[in-house]
């Protein structure tokens, strides 16, 4: 039933309490209203005890007498400042703004509004202060001469791997890692070292900018200088030369007691590389071997591309094995057999350790490192990228590592241009094999304007191609071919002996040529090779010659664009991306992805 209204008059804090209950309905038209209203401030104003409604004069003024700490149960309600000591908060402020993993933007940096990248914020983020520091810390070494490298390393490294070379200066990551892991910078050893385990060190820098060379010199180095202090080894080639003087003499005859003695290194190797592929440990044994010509060590691989007689002939080969450079389960498959084959490890080297410590190898990879320990006396570990669980993975378990990054870390350069394809609209309707073909053909063309006519010989442009699936890998190459373009598929199921072969065209550093065709041929774009992979390609293989990557697929990751567009552009050379952009395509992703490169800001 509706209430009336009161029909006698009321003032306004009456009309109030009366509104608050339900069903009433004010009529607040009446004349006296006002009057009434007045006489009730009079009235307010004349009594003693002011309502509790009124504020004190001095509100506004703040406490005048300290009372930072209130007893009681209730003593920390209503306080306007956190019950925190003001000297802790400002170590932890000061803690947070060093700490390299948190991804909070310094006042001093630049605002960041990458939206949709920050959505899946897989990488862990460098200051920019820091980046600064490094970039001040580098300006020390300009030339290979300043570090502390043996002579004959030296001359291994611009007699060999550098031969034909000229005005080589040392990359960003080469200038900060020598020092650190010759031992040149001794603040740096401080920092990594503890008493009980080995110095430890991560090294992440861009990819294609000579992280195989910064930790494969130090380790040969330290390897050489123990070699002579290896009392073993002494006393084998002691027994060897006294042999071999018997023998020329006449007086023992070699047939009859040949010095089969095998090496103390057989099966004891002093450094271990690990990786995740048999590519990449191809890869690494070819730089290895070019230095081991003149400093004299043997380096040997182990993969399961090996036939098992060859993997044997390689660790228990009786000549000794200074370096293996391995893929992780298979030597831990013959470290269980043989738990020896890792007792005398100086140098642990986890290359692409991004790889390598994440949930799948973790558990093997962290087995070697535990097996290796007691002798070990550097673990490094290589990355182009620190994903944040990587971080948190190292932070934890090796709280005293050396992290050794560079001022670009993360940014893909750049002198890699990257270009949108939008398949979405016509002429391809959602077909990325028409416009994969069609970006094969644009960069044919402009190769072959760049050469100009009347030439004998042109040069054939390497392109890579990457999928998501190793499915597609097969459908792509077969559609291209299907069109007369040069294509090979290579995934996981492609024979293993295979995959040297099929990459070698596109890891050579040779100039890639052919002879100009006279006549039309059948072959409609003579002067392009394709090569479509998945991921398999992407880490660490060195493909100097490649200009071109299309990513068919966009790349679920920041981490797999930097690894996949990082095949080109390597060691200060240009590079040109091209990725297609289907219906079903993250382009808010792409278009940040691109933004970052042409701003030179680190990918998040
Ligand atoms: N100081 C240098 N000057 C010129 N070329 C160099 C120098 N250091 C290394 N290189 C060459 O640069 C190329 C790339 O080096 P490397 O494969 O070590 O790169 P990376 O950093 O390991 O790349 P990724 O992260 O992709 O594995 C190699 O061909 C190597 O010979």
């Amino acid at each position: 039933m509706m209430r009336r209204a009161a029909s006698s008059p009321a003032c306004s804090s009456c009309l109030a309490s009366l509104s608050a209950s339900r069903n009433f309905t004010p009529r607040i038209t009446q004349p006296w209203l006002p009057q009434i209203r007045h006489a009730h401030a009079a009235a307010r104003a004349s009594t003693e005890r002011p309502s509790r409604m009124v504020l004190a004069e001095n509100v506004g003024r703040g406490r005048s007498g300290s009372r930072t700490r209130r007893e009681g149960p209730f003593g920390n309600l209503n306080r306007r400042t956190a019950n925190v000591d003001p000297r802790r908060l400002a170590n932890e402020r000061e803690a947070a703004d060093r700490r390299p993993s948190r991804g909070a933007p310094r006042k001093d940096e630049p605002k960041d509004d990458r939206k949709a990248m920050k959505m899946q914020r897989i990488l862990a983020g460098v200051p920019h202060t820091k980046r600064q520091v490094i970039k001040d810390k580098m300006a020390g070494y300009e030339d290979f001469d300043q570090f502390d490298l043996l002579p004959v390393v030296k001359e291994a490294l611009m007699g060999e791997v550098f031969r034909g070379m000229t005005d080589l200066k040392p990359t960003p990551v080469q200038r900060l890692a020598l020092p650190a892991l010759l031992g040149q910078d001794t603040k740096t050893k401080s920092a990594s070292g503890s008493e009980s385990g080995p110095d430890s060190y991560l090294l992440a820098a861009e990819t294609g900018s000579g992280k195989t060379l910064a930790y494969l010199l130090p380790a040969i180095n330290a390897m050489k200088k123990t070699e002579a202090m290896d009392e073993d080894v002494k006393a084998w080639e002691e027994r060897r030369r006294t042999e071999m003087e018997l023998q020329a003499a006449g007086q023992v005859k070699r047939k009859a007691r040949p010095f089969d003695e095998p090496h103390p290194t057989m099966a004891r190797p002093k450094v271990i590389v690990l990786v995740p592929t048999s590519e990449l440990a191809q890869q690494v044994l070819r730089v290895s071997k070019s230095l081991s010509h003149v400093i004299k060590y043997k380096a040997e691989m182990i993969s399961s591309d090996l036939k098992p007689q060859q993997i044997q002939r390689n660790v228990y080969g009786a000549k000794g094995v200074d370096m293996i450079i391995a893929t992780p389960h298979l030597l831990a498959s013959i470290a269980d057999s043989d738990p020896n084959v890792l007792s005398r490890v100086n140098h642990l080297i986890i290359d692409e350790a991004d790889s390598l410590l994440d949930r799948s190898f973790s558990p093997v990879t962290t087995s070697i490192i535990e097996r290796a320990s007691p002798s070990l006396k550097q673990l490094i570990c290589v990355s182009a990228t620190i994903p944040r669980k990587l971080n948190n993975y190292l932070a934890t378990n090796y709280p005293k590592m050396h992290r050794i990054t560079t001022p670009n870390l993360h940014a893909i350069p750049r002198r890699v241009q990257l270009g949108v394809m939008d398949v979405s609209k016509p002429p391809y309707h959602n077909n990325k094999d028409v416009a994969c073909a069609e970006a094969l053909f644009t960069i044919g063309r402009e190769a072959a304007q760049h050469e100009g006519l009347n030439k004998s010989e042109i040069d054939v442009r390497r392109v890579i191609v990457f999928v998501n699936e190793r499915e597609k890998t097969e459908e792509v190459a077969k559609y291209l071919r299907s069109k007369n373009i040069q294509a090979e598929a290579l995934h996981r199921d492609t024979p293993e002996t295979r995959h040297g072969e099929i990459l070698e065209t596109f890891t050579s550093n040779e100039a890639l040529t052919i002879p100009a065709p006279t006549k039309p041929s059948a072959m409609k774009l003579p002067n392009v090779k394709a090569l479509v992979v998945t991921d398999l390609a992407s880490r660490g293989i060195d493909t100097l010659a490649v200009r071109h990557v299309i990513l068919y697929d966009v790349p679920h990751t920041s981490i797999d664009f930097i690894h996949r567009l990082g095949r080109a552009g390597r060691m200060g050379r240009r590079g040109r991306g091209i990725v297609l952009a289907g219906n079903d395509d993250r382009k808010d992703v792409i278009a940040e992805v691109k933004r970052s490169m042409f701003m030179g800001q680190a990918l998040i």
